[in-house]
C-alpha cells in the first residue's frame, strides 16, 4: 500500500521539522498524507542514512513504511533493525542522562554518558593540550594543542630546551649536523578508531559464559530462570511475617528490633548442647535502618561484668566472607527473662550443615555408617581399594553415599580461610560444629556462625587478660576442624565415638585421596599442623579449583546483571512514559494529555504497544518493544511515523524530537508536583 505523493505538500513537511515552539496544535505538524490501514505506522530507516533530522522526508520514505508496499506482505517495521553506521553523516542528538529526566539514575552511564558521539570517535590518543598548562617533560611527548595536533618533543642542548615536532625533526637534525638515525619520538601506531552504537542494545552473552552453561533455551533479555528462582526465594524470606496471634509470646520490640520471626520451628527449650543454655533463634528488623538481621538469644543469661565488650568489640571487628558478622550484643527483659542477645547478619535461606548432611534422625542415629564402616563384598569403595587404584588420583566422586570429594575441599578452603582470618585477629572460633556452620547461596558459600558468644557466656572476669586462653581454644578450632571433617567424610556423627575414630580414619583412607586423610589425621594428632597456616601447604593447588570456580561464578553473574541494567533503565523510562500518558488532567486541564507533546508521546505509546497486523491480531514483539525505547531513551535522530487515532493522518518525526517532548512534558510534571506541596505546606 503506497501513499499518494501527489497529497504531500511543503508546507506540510516543514512543519514535520518541529522547529516551532510548543505549544502546538496536533494539526499543525500532521503531513496529509492519508492512509488507510492501522498498520501503516512505521520507522523510517532510510532517511537515517542521509536526511538529516531536520530535513524534509520524501513521499518515497514515508510509503517505504506501507506494509506491503514493498512487497513482503508483513510489518514492514518488524524487519527493522538499527543501523550503527547510519549516524555517521547526522547531527548528533543531545542526549541526557536519566538523572536528567528526573530519577535517579541507577546505572553508572547513561545511554549518552556512554554511547559516544560518532562525529568524533573516541580516541585513547586523547591528552590535555598545552595551553592547560601540563609542563612538557625532558625527551617526552606531549600534545601541542595547535590545530595541527603533531606531537611536541623538546631536547636540551647546552642549557637550551628546544621544541619541535616530529615534522621539524628531520631538518633540525640536518642543521645540527646530526647523524639521521630512526627517531625514538616516531609517532605511535594510531589505534583503530572505534564506532559505539548510538544507543544502547543488549549485546549478546559473552562467549565464555554462553559457552560455560549454555541451557538452549537461556532467556536472552532477563536473568536465568534458576537465578532468578533463588533471588526470589531470597527476597520473599527476607520479607515474610508471622501471624502474631500464633505466637503470643513474641515481643513486638526488642531493643531496636521488631518484626520478630522465629527461625526454629520451636523454641529450643533444652540447653544448646554448644552453649550450656536454652537459645532461640529470630529474624528481626532494625527499627531505624529496615536491615534484616539475625538475633540469637541466650535464654536466662545475666551479664555482670562489661569488661567482656572488649572482646564483643573485636569481634564486630572481624569481617570475612566465611563468617557470619556480629553487629552487637545486649542484654533485655523483653522475653520476661534476663536474656542476652546476639546481633549477627541474617542470611536468607539459611541452613545449618547439621540440617544439610545429617538429617534430625541420623543425628542420633548412624545413617548407614555401619554399612560404610564395615564394607562388605560388592561395595564400591572396598572393591576399588581391591584393585588398587592410585589413592593419590582418586577421588570420591560420591556415588557411594559419601559425600564427593570436592564438596570436602569446597568446605575445608572457605572454613581455614575463615580460621586464619580469626585466628590472626587473636580470636578462636570455638563454634566449629556442624549446627553452627551456615549453608548459603545454593549450597555453595558456608559461613561460621555464633562466633563471640562461647567468648562472652564464658568470660573470666578475675583474669587478667581475657586473650590468655587464646591459643589453646586455636589449637581446639583445628581438632573440631578435624571432627567435623570426619562426621562430613563418614556420613555419620557416629564416627566420632571414642571407640569409632580408627574405624573413621579406615573408612576415609579408603574412600577419599590420600590428601584428604593425611589432612584429617593430621588435624586431629596436632602433629604436622600447629597452626591454620600449616594447613595451607596441605590443600595445594585445589586453591585453584576454588578460585575457578569463584570466578566462573562471577563471570556468570556479570553476565545475568548486564542483562537487568538495561531493563532497569527502561523500566524507569516507562514509569516515566506513563505518568504522563492518559493523564486524566493537569492544573485542571483535562485535555493536557491530548495536546502538544503529549499528544506525540501517546501516539508513541500506541506505536510501542498496541499495533495490529494486517489481519488484526495484536502485533507482539519484544525486539520491537526494547529497540524503540532505546532509541527514545538515546534520542536517535532515526525517523518514526506515528498515526493518528482515526488512522486518517500520520505524523513524521523522529526519536530525538520525541525525546524533547518527553522531557520537557515530565518537567511540567514535576514541577506541578513540587509547587502542589509548597502550597499544601
Ligand atoms: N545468621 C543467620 N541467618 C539466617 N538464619 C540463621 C542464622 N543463624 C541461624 N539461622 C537459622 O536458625 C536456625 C537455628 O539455628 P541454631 O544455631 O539454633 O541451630 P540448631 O541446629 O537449632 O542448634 P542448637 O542445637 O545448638 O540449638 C537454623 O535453621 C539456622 O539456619
Amino acid at each position: 500500500m503506497m501513499a499518494d505523493p501527489k497529497t504531500t505538500n511543503s508546507a506540510a513537511t516543514h512543519h514535520i521539522c518541529f522547529s516551532q515552539p510548543y505549544p502546538l496544535q496536533w494539526e499543525e505538524h500532521q503531513t496529509t498524507v492519508p492512509v488507510r490501514r492501522r498498520e501503516l505506522v512505521g520507522e523510517e530507516r532510510s532517511m537515517s542514512c542521509g536526511v538529516r533530522a531536520q530535513g524534509v522526508p520524501s513521499v518515497n520514505s514515508i510509503a517505504e513504511f506501507i506494509p506491503g508496499s514493498g512487497g513482503s506482505g508483513g510489518l514492514a517495521h518488524s524487519a527493522s533493525t538499527p543501523s550503527f553506521h547510519s549516524f555517521s553523516g547526522v547531527g548528533s542528538p543531545s542526549l541526557s542522562t536519566p538523572a536528567s529526566l528526573g530519577f535517579t539514575p541507577m546505572t553508572r552511564s547513561s545511554p549518552a554518558a556512554s554511547v559516544a558521539s560518532p562525529q568524533r570517535p573516541i580516541s585513547p590518543q586523547d591528552s590535555p593540550s598545552r595551553g592547560r598548562g601540563s609542563p612538557p617533560n625532558a625527551g617526552g611527548q606531549e600534545d601541542n594543542g595547535s590545530a595541527s595536533n603533531l606531537p611536541t618533543y623538546q631536547e636540551n642542548v647546552g642549557g637550551t630546551t628546544y621544541f619541535f615536532t616530529a615534522q621539524d625533526q628531520a631538518p633540525f637534525a640536518g642543521a645540527t649536523g646530526a647523524t639521521a638515525s630512526p627517531s625514538p619520538f616516531t609517532a605511535a601506531p594510531q589505534p583503530p578508531t572505534l564506532v559505539f552504537p548510538p544507543y544502547h542494545v543488549l549485546p549478546p552473552t559473552p562467549a565464555h559464559v554462553h559457552h560455560l552453561r549454555a541451557p538452549a533455551n537461556a532467556p536472552h533479555f532477563f536473568m536465568g530462570d534458576e537465578l532468578r528462582q533463588h533471588l526470589l526465594e531470597k527476597h520473599a524470606l527476607t520479607l515474610a511475617h508471622v501471624d502474631p496471634e500464633q505466637f503470643p509470646d513474641l515481643p513486638t520490640e526488642v531493643d531496636m528490633y521488631h518484626e520478630l520471626v522465629p527461625l526454629e520451628s520451636q523454641h529450643n527449650v533444652n540447653k544448646s548442647s554448644i552453649f550450656g543454655y536454652a537459645t532461640s533463634v529470630y529474624k528481626a528488623t532494625n527499627v531505624k535502618t529496615g536491615l534484616r538481621y539475625c538475633l540469637y538469644r541466650i535464654h536466662g543469661y545475666r551479664l555482670n561484668n562489661v569488661k567482656v565488650t572488649q572482646l564483643v568489640d573485636m569481634w564486630k571487628k572481624l569481617q570475612h566472607s566465611s563468617v557470619t558478622q556480629l553487629r552487637e550484643v545486649f542484654t533485655t527483659k523483653a522475653f520476661s527473662d534476663n536474656s542476652i542477645v546476639f546481633v549477627y547478619d541474617y542470611h536468607a535461606g539459611a541452613e545449618t550443615l547439621a540440617a544439610r548432611h545429617f538429617s534430625s534422625s541420623s543425628v542420633l542415629g548412624t545413617n548407614g555408617w555401619e554399612t560404610l564402616a564395615n564394607p562388605q563384598p560388592g561395595n564400591g569403595a572396598s572393591e576399588s581399594s581391591a584393585r588398587g587404584i592410585h589413592k593419590a588420583h582418586r577421588q570420591n566422586s560420591g556415588s557411594n553415599g559419601l559425600l564427593p570429594e570436592s564438596t570436602l575441599w569446597n568446605y575445608i578452603i572457605q572454613l581455614t580461610g575463615a580460621l586464619r582470618t580469626i585466628h590472626t585477629q587473636g580470636l578462636a572460633c570455638r563454634t566449629l560444629d556442624p549446627t553452627k556452620i551456615l549453608l548459603t547461596d545454593n549450597k555453595s558459600r558456608i559461613r561460621v556462625n555464633c562466633c563471640g558468644i562461647h567468648d562472652v557466656l564464658n568470660f573470666d572476669p578475675n583474669a587478667a587478660n581475657p586473650l590468655a586462653n587464646m591459643p589453646q581454644y586455636q589449637q581446639d578450632d583445628l581438632m573440631n576442624l578435624g571432627n567435623l571433617m570426619v562426621a562430613l567424610a563418614c556420613n555419620s556423627y557416629m564416627a566420632l565415638q571414642r571407640d569409632s575414630i580408627q574405624t573413621a580414619i579406615e573408612l576415609i583412607n579408603r574412600s577419599y585421596s590420600r590428601d584428604l586423610s593425611m589432612l584429617v589425621v593430621c588435624l586431629l594428632t596436632s602433629q604436622r599442623i600447629k597452626s591454620i597456616n600449616d594447613v595451607m601447604p596441605m590443600i595445594g593447588a585445589r586453591f585453584y579449583t576454588a578460585l575457578e570456580t569463584a570466578t566462573q561464578r562471577a563471570d556468570v553473574y556479570e553476565s545475568e546483571i548486564s542483562k537487568e541494567v538495561h531493563n532497569g533503565r527502561l523500566y524507569r523510562l516507562l514509569t516515566k512514559l506513563n505518568t504522563i500518558v492518559d493523564r486524566h488532567q493537569l492544573h485542571m486541564d483535562t485535555s493536557w494529555s491530548e495536546t502538544g507533546d503529549r499528544y506525540m508521546l501517546k501516539l508513541f505509546r500506541d506505536y510501542v504497544f498496541h499495533q495490529s497486523t494486517e489481519d488484526g491480531r495484536p502485533w507482539l514483539d519484544l525486539a520491537h518493544v526494547v529497540l524503540v525505547l532505546n532509541k527514545l531513551d538515546a534520542g536517535s535522530p532515526d525517523k518514526i511515523c506515528l498515526m493518528s487515532h482515526d488512522e486518517q493522518n500520520i505524523l513524521v518525526t523522529s526519536y530525538s524530537e520525541l525525546k524533547r517532548c518527553f522531557e520537557r512534558s515530565f518537567a511540567e510534571l514535576l514541577q506541578a508536583a513540587s509547587s502542589h506541596k509548597t502550597s499544601l505546606s
